[in-house]
């Protein structure tokens, strides 16, 4: 079991200001969890040569009043908080943790992406097509995890890697 305080190399204990719920920090991903890590926390593009070419992944996102584009199918103007919409995620994250619902079924009722009516299926893309810290999040996932809460100009998003 180990040391409640005695982190691997490369996490940082953090505490979430909307729920006050300890989380996780990869000071090199800026990926955040909520499982205590057991290993040393993963570099993001340490080696071109071990990373995917490409992933394929889901995404849901959340837009709140400071997106770049504060608008989407569900909601013409959106005017919920930055935080409010960080409430959302871990709302949806559990779910999916708990296996209450699929990553799909809530992307295509709650993203406010238009991949949503593909239940947040992005397809194929490789480095250089997403916004940095997506890209960062995005490849540092294995095949099947779901990522914490990523910060984009667009939003916040939940990510799971398909491929
Ligand atoms: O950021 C902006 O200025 C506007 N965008 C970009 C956009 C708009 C329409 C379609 C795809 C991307 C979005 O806000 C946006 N970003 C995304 C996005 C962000 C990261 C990864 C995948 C999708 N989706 C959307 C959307 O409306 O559907």
């Amino acid at each position: 079991m180990p040391d409640a305080e005695q982190l691997p190399d490369g996490w940082e204990k953090r505490t979430s200001r909307s729920t006050g719920l300890s989380y996780y920090l990869n000071v090199h991903t800026k990926e955040s969890q909520w499982d205590q890590p057991t290993e040393i926390a993963k570099k993001s593009g340490s080696n071109a040569a071990d990373g995917p070419a490409e992933v394929q992944c889901l995404h849901l996102l959340v837009k709140h009043k400071g997106s770049r584009r504060p608008s989407s199918w569900r909601e013409q103007h959106i005017t919920r908080t930055k935080e409010e919409a960080q409430l959302l995620l871990e709302v949806y994250r559990n779910k999916i943790v708990q296996q209450e619902t699929t990553f799909e079924e809530l992307a295509r009722s709650y993203s406010d992406c238009s991949s949503a009516k593909r239940g947040g299926d992005l397809g194929k893309f490789g480095r250089g097509q997403m916004q940095p810290p997506f890209e960062k999040a995005a490849f540092a996932l294995n095949v099947g995890q779901l990522s914490g809460i990523v910060d984009t100009d667009s939003g916040l998003h939940i990510i799971q890697r398909k491929s």
